[in-house]
Protein backbone atom coordinates (compact mmCIF):
# COMPACT_ATOMS: atom_id res chain seq x y z
CA UNK A 1 0.00 0.00 0.00
CA UNK A 2 1.58 3.33 -1.57
CA UNK A 3 2.63 5.68 1.94
CA UNK A 4 -0.08 8.08 0.41
CA UNK A 5 -2.44 5.96 1.54
CA UNK A 6 -5.78 8.02 3.26
CA UNK A 7 -3.70 11.05 3.55
CA UNK A 8 -3.67 14.13 1.45
CA UNK A 9 -0.60 15.06 -0.60
CA UNK A 10 1.02 18.44 -0.70
CA UNK A 11 3.95 20.22 -1.90
CA UNK A 12 5.51 20.17 1.52
CA UNK A 13 4.44 16.34 2.18
CA UNK A 14 1.73 14.33 3.18
CA UNK A 15 -1.22 16.05 5.53
CA UNK A 16 -4.08 14.41 7.39
CA UNK A 17 -7.16 14.94 5.58
CA UNK A 18 -8.88 16.81 8.28
CA UNK A 19 -5.81 19.94 7.98
CA UNK A 20 -7.46 20.25 4.40
CA UNK A 21 -10.08 23.16 5.40
CA UNK A 22 -11.82 25.27 2.89
CA UNK A 23 -10.26 24.30 -0.60
CA UNK A 24 -10.52 25.67 -3.90
CA UNK A 25 -10.35 22.47 -6.01
CA UNK A 26 -9.43 24.34 -9.13
CA UNK A 27 -6.61 27.18 -9.58
CA UNK A 28 -3.55 28.12 -10.77
CA UNK A 29 -1.00 30.45 -8.63
CA UNK A 30 1.82 30.32 -11.48
CA UNK A 31 1.45 29.34 -15.31
CA UNK A 32 1.90 30.85 -18.75
CA UNK A 33 -1.73 30.56 -20.83
CA UNK A 34 -0.01 31.66 -24.42
CA UNK A 35 -1.34 28.30 -25.95
CA UNK A 36 -4.50 29.72 -26.14
CA UNK A 37 -3.69 33.58 -27.08
CA UNK A 38 -6.51 35.05 -29.12
CA UNK A 39 -5.52 37.04 -32.35
CA UNK A 40 -6.69 41.10 -31.40
CA UNK A 41 -9.51 42.27 -33.80
CA UNK A 42 -7.74 45.04 -35.84
CA UNK A 43 -9.07 48.06 -34.05
CA UNK A 44 -7.66 46.98 -31.10
CA UNK A 45 -3.99 46.14 -31.59
CA UNK A 46 -2.42 49.20 -29.50
CA UNK A 47 -4.86 47.84 -26.70
CA UNK A 48 -3.48 44.68 -27.22
CA UNK A 49 0.07 45.66 -26.59
CA UNK A 50 -0.25 48.83 -23.42
CA UNK A 51 0.54 48.10 -20.11
CA UNK A 52 -2.33 46.88 -17.81
CA UNK A 53 -3.98 50.20 -16.78
CA UNK A 54 -7.42 51.53 -14.82
CA UNK A 55 -8.38 52.77 -18.46
CA UNK A 56 -8.49 49.69 -20.14
CA UNK A 57 -9.59 47.33 -17.97
CA UNK A 58 -12.95 47.09 -19.28
CA UNK A 59 -11.67 46.15 -22.21
CA UNK A 60 -9.46 43.50 -20.59
CA UNK A 61 -11.84 41.75 -18.71
CA UNK A 62 -13.85 41.38 -21.89
CA UNK A 63 -10.35 40.46 -24.11
CA UNK A 64 -8.18 39.02 -21.81
CA UNK A 65 -6.74 36.63 -24.28
CA UNK A 66 -5.99 39.26 -26.75
CA UNK A 67 -3.24 40.72 -24.65
CA UNK A 68 -0.40 38.73 -24.54
CA UNK A 69 0.91 40.15 -20.89
CA UNK A 70 -2.40 39.38 -19.48
CA UNK A 71 -1.30 35.59 -19.81
CA UNK A 72 1.71 35.37 -17.98
CA UNK A 73 0.78 34.88 -14.55
CA UNK A 74 4.05 33.44 -13.62
CA UNK A 75 5.34 37.41 -13.66
CA UNK A 76 3.07 37.81 -10.27
CA UNK A 77 4.42 35.85 -7.62
CA UNK A 78 4.65 38.14 -5.20
CA UNK A 79 1.00 39.35 -5.81
CA UNK A 80 -0.31 35.82 -5.54
CA UNK A 81 1.31 35.35 -2.14
CA UNK A 82 -0.68 38.56 -0.96
CA UNK A 83 -3.59 37.36 -2.06
CA UNK A 84 -2.80 33.98 -0.57
CA UNK A 85 -2.31 35.42 2.88
CA UNK A 86 -5.55 37.37 2.45
CA UNK A 87 -6.82 33.79 1.70
CA UNK A 88 -5.48 32.45 4.66
CA UNK A 89 -7.19 35.40 6.85
CA UNK A 90 -10.89 35.12 4.93
CA UNK A 91 -10.60 31.30 6.31
CA UNK A 92 -9.29 29.35 3.01
CA UNK A 93 -6.96 26.71 3.85
CA UNK A 94 -6.19 24.67 1.01
CA UNK A 95 -5.86 25.09 -2.95
CA UNK A 96 -5.18 22.84 -5.74
CA UNK A 97 -2.82 24.31 -7.86
CA UNK A 98 -3.58 22.42 -11.47
CA UNK A 99 -0.76 23.48 -13.55
CA UNK A 100 0.52 20.01 -15.78
CA UNK A 101 2.84 20.69 -18.34
CA UNK A 102 2.79 22.56 -21.68
CA UNK A 103 1.49 25.50 -19.00
CA UNK A 104 4.62 26.50 -17.38
CA UNK A 105 4.09 24.13 -13.88
CA UNK A 106 6.61 25.65 -11.52
CA UNK A 107 6.93 23.08 -8.35
CA UNK A 108 9.81 25.05 -6.26
CA UNK A 109 7.29 28.07 -6.71
CA UNK A 110 4.36 26.24 -5.46
CA UNK A 111 6.66 25.08 -2.69
CA UNK A 112 8.08 28.23 -1.60
CA UNK A 113 4.35 30.03 -2.09
CA UNK A 114 2.83 27.03 0.32
CA UNK A 115 5.59 28.00 2.85
CA UNK A 116 5.41 31.71 3.11
CA UNK A 117 1.88 31.50 3.40
CA UNK A 118 0.46 28.81 5.48
CA UNK A 119 -1.92 27.54 2.17
CA UNK A 120 -1.81 23.80 1.61
CA UNK A 121 -0.91 23.30 -1.88
CA UNK A 122 -1.51 20.34 -4.16
CA UNK A 123 -0.20 20.37 -7.06
CA UNK A 124 -1.22 18.35 -10.47
CA UNK A 125 0.52 16.03 -12.03
CA UNK A 126 0.05 15.09 -16.06
CA UNK A 127 0.16 16.85 -19.14
CA UNK A 128 -2.62 19.74 -20.18
CA UNK A 129 -4.56 20.27 -24.14
CA UNK A 130 -2.80 18.55 -27.68
CA UNK A 131 -1.36 22.04 -28.80
CA UNK A 132 0.72 22.11 -25.77
CA UNK A 133 2.25 18.33 -26.25
CA UNK A 134 5.62 18.01 -27.06
CA UNK A 135 6.90 15.88 -30.34
CA UNK A 136 8.36 13.71 -27.43
CA UNK A 137 5.20 13.38 -25.69
CA UNK A 138 2.99 12.95 -28.89
CA UNK A 139 5.34 10.10 -30.13
CA UNK A 140 4.86 8.20 -26.00
CA UNK A 141 3.25 4.97 -25.78
CA UNK A 142 0.16 4.80 -23.00
CA UNK A 143 2.77 2.76 -21.14
CA UNK A 144 5.66 5.26 -20.83
CA UNK A 145 3.00 7.74 -20.53
CA UNK A 146 1.40 6.13 -17.32
CA UNK A 147 4.99 6.13 -15.87
CA UNK A 148 6.18 9.62 -15.83
CA UNK A 149 2.63 10.84 -14.09
CA UNK A 150 3.00 7.77 -11.83
CA UNK A 151 6.61 8.95 -10.83
CA UNK A 152 5.81 12.67 -10.31
CA UNK A 153 3.44 11.67 -8.02
CA UNK A 154 5.48 9.22 -5.98
CA UNK A 155 9.10 11.05 -6.81
CA UNK A 156 8.76 14.58 -7.54
CA UNK A 157 8.31 16.41 -11.06
CA UNK A 158 10.36 18.64 -13.23
CA UNK A 159 13.41 17.35 -11.96
CA UNK A 160 12.26 18.05 -8.10
CA UNK A 161 11.72 16.09 -5.30
CA UNK A 162 8.33 17.87 -5.13
CA UNK A 163 5.20 15.48 -4.92
CA UNK A 164 2.06 16.10 -7.00
CA UNK A 165 -1.18 15.48 -5.24
CA UNK A 166 -3.15 15.05 -8.15
CA UNK A 167 -3.44 14.21 -11.84
CA UNK A 168 -4.40 16.87 -13.88
CA UNK A 169 -5.71 19.17 -15.27
CA UNK A 170 -5.75 16.53 -17.76
CA UNK A 171 -6.33 18.60 -21.14
CA UNK A 172 -8.69 17.46 -23.64
CA UNK A 173 -10.12 19.59 -26.75
CA UNK A 174 -13.03 18.51 -29.03
CA UNK A 175 -12.53 16.18 -30.94
CA UNK A 176 -10.43 14.61 -28.42
CA UNK A 177 -6.91 14.16 -30.28
CA UNK A 178 -5.52 10.59 -30.83
CA UNK A 179 -2.26 12.08 -28.55
CA UNK A 180 -4.77 13.35 -25.71
CA UNK A 181 -6.56 10.18 -25.37
CA UNK A 182 -3.10 8.39 -24.72
CA UNK A 183 -2.72 10.96 -21.81
CA UNK A 184 -6.17 9.77 -20.80
CA UNK A 185 -5.46 6.43 -20.71
CA UNK A 186 -2.41 6.49 -18.80
CA UNK A 187 -4.00 8.80 -16.22
CA UNK A 188 -6.59 6.07 -15.66
CA UNK A 189 -3.90 3.41 -15.38
CA UNK A 190 -1.71 5.58 -12.95
CA UNK A 191 -4.36 6.34 -11.02
CA UNK A 192 -5.22 2.50 -10.57
CA UNK A 193 -1.71 2.19 -9.39
CA UNK A 194 -2.19 5.18 -7.12
CA UNK A 195 -5.99 5.59 -5.90
CA UNK A 196 -5.17 8.99 -6.60
CA UNK A 197 -7.40 12.28 -7.52
CA UNK A 198 -8.19 12.95 -10.91
CA UNK A 199 -9.15 16.26 -12.83
CA UNK A 200 -10.27 16.90 -16.24
CA UNK A 201 -10.33 19.94 -18.20
CA UNK A 202 -12.71 18.83 -21.09
CA UNK A 203 -13.47 20.43 -24.67
CA UNK A 204 -15.53 23.15 -25.31
CA UNK A 205 -19.17 20.54 -26.51
CA UNK A 206 -22.04 19.61 -24.21
CA UNK A 207 -20.83 16.18 -25.36
CA UNK A 208 -17.09 16.50 -24.40
CA UNK A 209 -17.20 15.43 -20.71
CA UNK A 210 -19.26 12.07 -20.96
CA UNK A 211 -16.97 11.20 -23.96
CA UNK A 212 -13.59 11.85 -21.48
CA UNK A 213 -15.10 9.53 -18.98
CA UNK A 214 -16.77 7.04 -21.22
CA UNK A 215 -12.37 6.64 -22.49
CA UNK A 216 -10.94 6.73 -18.25
CA UNK A 217 -14.03 3.97 -17.67
CA UNK A 218 -12.81 2.17 -20.36
CA UNK A 219 -9.16 2.18 -19.35
CA UNK A 220 -10.23 0.93 -15.64
CA UNK A 221 -10.18 4.73 -14.33
CA UNK A 222 -11.91 5.19 -10.74
CA UNK A 223 -14.72 7.81 -12.07
CA UNK A 224 -15.94 8.38 -8.06
CA UNK A 225 -12.81 10.11 -7.59
CA UNK A 226 -12.45 11.97 -10.64
CA UNK A 227 -13.66 15.68 -11.25
CA UNK A 228 -14.91 17.16 -13.77
CA UNK A 229 -14.04 20.48 -14.33
CA UNK A 230 -15.93 23.76 -16.15
CA UNK A 231 -19.10 22.59 -16.74
CA UNK A 232 -20.31 26.35 -15.81
CA UNK A 233 -19.09 26.90 -19.84
CA UNK A 234 -19.55 23.06 -20.99
CA UNK A 235 -23.27 21.80 -20.12
CA UNK A 236 -26.14 24.06 -20.66
CA UNK A 237 -29.37 22.10 -20.32
CA UNK A 238 -30.44 20.50 -17.18
CA UNK A 239 -31.70 17.43 -18.51
CA UNK A 240 -27.95 17.04 -20.29
CA UNK A 241 -26.08 18.12 -16.81
CA UNK A 242 -28.51 15.65 -14.53
CA UNK A 243 -27.84 12.76 -17.25
CA UNK A 244 -24.04 13.88 -17.23
CA UNK A 245 -24.01 13.35 -13.25
CA UNK A 246 -25.70 9.71 -13.59
CA UNK A 247 -21.49 8.99 -14.85
CA UNK A 248 -20.44 9.42 -11.04
CA UNK A 249 -17.68 12.07 -10.96
CA UNK A 250 -17.49 15.00 -9.03
CA UNK A 251 -19.35 18.07 -11.02
CA UNK A 252 -16.98 21.71 -10.51
CA UNK A 253 -18.22 25.10 -11.50
CA UNK A 254 -14.93 26.61 -11.03
CA UNK A 255 -15.11 29.74 -13.35
CA UNK A 256 -16.58 31.91 -10.52
CA UNK A 257 -15.70 35.59 -11.03
CA UNK A 258 -15.36 34.95 -14.80
CA UNK A 259 -18.09 37.23 -16.42
CA UNK A 260 -17.57 38.32 -20.19
CA UNK A 261 -19.87 38.90 -23.40
CA UNK A 262 -18.56 37.04 -25.72
CA UNK A 263 -15.79 33.31 -24.98
CA UNK A 264 -14.17 33.83 -27.92
CA UNK A 265 -12.88 30.34 -27.51
CA UNK A 266 -16.57 29.29 -28.45
CA UNK A 267 -18.68 32.02 -29.55
CA UNK A 268 -21.71 29.78 -29.07
CA UNK A 269 -21.32 29.34 -25.68
CA UNK A 270 -22.85 32.21 -23.71
CA UNK A 271 -20.21 32.54 -20.40
CA UNK A 272 -22.58 32.35 -17.11
CA UNK A 273 -22.85 35.19 -14.61
CA UNK A 274 -22.10 34.31 -11.10
CA UNK A 275 -25.71 34.36 -10.07
CA UNK A 276 -25.85 31.84 -12.72
CA UNK A 277 -23.54 29.67 -11.38
CA UNK A 278 -25.02 29.66 -7.75
CA UNK A 279 -28.33 28.71 -9.85
CA UNK A 280 -26.63 25.66 -11.07
CA UNK A 281 -25.88 24.80 -7.76
CA UNK A 282 -28.67 24.86 -6.21
CA UNK A 283 -30.71 22.77 -8.60
CA UNK A 284 -27.44 20.12 -8.27
CA UNK A 285 -28.02 20.52 -4.80
CA UNK A 286 -31.97 19.59 -5.32
CA UNK A 287 -31.22 16.73 -7.20
CA UNK A 288 -29.32 15.09 -4.77
CA UNK A 289 -26.00 16.23 -5.91
CA UNK A 290 -24.69 17.64 -2.72
CA UNK A 291 -21.76 15.28 -2.20
CA UNK A 292 -20.39 15.79 -5.95
CA UNK A 293 -20.10 19.28 -6.32
CA UNK A 294 -17.16 21.08 -6.31
CA UNK A 295 -16.10 25.23 -6.71
CA UNK A 296 -13.26 27.55 -7.54
CA UNK A 297 -12.23 30.78 -9.88
CA UNK A 298 -9.74 28.90 -11.82
CA UNK A 299 -7.66 32.15 -12.15
CA UNK A 300 -5.22 31.46 -15.13
CA UNK A 301 -4.58 35.44 -16.40
CA UNK A 302 -3.19 38.73 -14.56
CA UNK A 303 -6.55 40.52 -14.63
CA UNK A 304 -8.40 38.03 -12.48
CA UNK A 305 -6.20 39.47 -9.01
CA UNK A 306 -6.91 42.02 -7.27
CA UNK A 307 -3.54 43.80 -7.94
CA UNK A 308 -5.28 44.54 -11.59
CA UNK A 309 -8.92 45.47 -10.34
CA UNK A 310 -9.99 41.23 -10.50
CA UNK A 311 -11.99 39.42 -7.91
CA UNK A 312 -9.04 37.28 -6.15
CA UNK A 313 -8.73 34.10 -4.82
CA UNK A 314 -11.35 35.43 -1.76
CA UNK A 315 -13.69 36.15 -3.94
CA UNK A 316 -15.93 33.14 -3.58
CA UNK A 317 -15.37 32.93 0.52
CA UNK A 318 -16.32 36.63 0.97
CA UNK A 319 -19.24 36.94 -2.24
CA UNK A 320 -20.07 33.54 -3.18
CA UNK A 321 -20.43 31.91 0.04
CA UNK A 322 -22.85 35.24 1.10
CA UNK A 323 -24.93 34.44 -1.80
CA UNK A 324 -25.23 30.87 -1.82
CA UNK A 325 -27.16 31.27 1.45
CA UNK A 326 -29.00 34.28 0.79
CA UNK A 327 -30.28 31.40 -2.19
CA UNK A 328 -31.48 28.83 0.03
CA UNK A 329 -28.12 26.60 0.04
CA UNK A 330 -27.62 26.05 3.75
CA UNK A 331 -24.47 26.58 5.72
CA UNK A 332 -24.72 22.72 6.31
CA UNK A 333 -24.48 22.18 2.00
CA UNK A 334 -21.54 25.47 1.32
CA UNK A 335 -19.33 22.93 4.15
CA UNK A 336 -19.90 20.06 2.14
CA UNK A 337 -18.69 21.78 -1.19
CA UNK A 338 -15.98 23.97 0.13
CA UNK A 339 -14.96 21.16 2.78
CA UNK A 340 -15.96 17.60 2.98
CA UNK A 341 -16.30 16.83 -0.88
CA UNK A 342 -12.33 18.21 -1.61
CA UNK A 343 -11.54 16.23 1.74
CA UNK A 344 -13.09 12.81 0.28
CA UNK A 345 -11.73 13.82 -3.42
CA UNK A 346 -8.13 14.80 -2.05
CA UNK A 347 -7.53 11.51 0.15
CA UNK A 348 -5.04 9.13 -1.15
CA UNK A 349 -7.22 5.28 -1.44
C1 LIG B 1 -5.22 26.55 -17.73
C2 LIG B 1 -6.46 27.26 -17.43
C3 LIG B 1 -7.65 26.73 -18.16
O1 LIG B 1 -7.57 25.82 -18.93
N1 LIG B 1 -8.77 27.34 -17.92
C4 LIG B 1 -9.97 27.02 -18.60
C5 LIG B 1 -10.42 28.15 -19.36
S1 LIG B 1 -11.83 27.81 -20.24
O2 LIG B 1 -11.58 26.71 -21.15
O3 LIG B 1 -12.88 27.39 -19.31
O4 LIG B 1 -12.18 29.04 -20.90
Amino acid sequence: MPEQSGKVQTVLGLIEPDQLGRTMTHEHLTMTFECSHVPTAPGDKDLATAPIEMKHLHWLQQNPYSHHENLLLNQEIEAVKEELLCYRKAGGGSMVENTTTGITRNLPVLQQLAKETGVHIIAGAGYYVDVTHSDETRKMTVEKLTDIIVSEVLHGADGTDIRCGVIGEIGTGWPITDSEKKVLRATAHAQTQLGCPVIIHPGRNEAAPGEVIRILQEAGGDISKTVMSHLDRTIFDKQELLEFAKMGSYLEYDLFGTEMLNYPFNLNVDMPADSQRVQALAFLIKEGYEDRILIAHDIHTKHRLTKYGGHGYCHILQNIVPKMLSRGITQNQVDKILIENPKQWLTFK
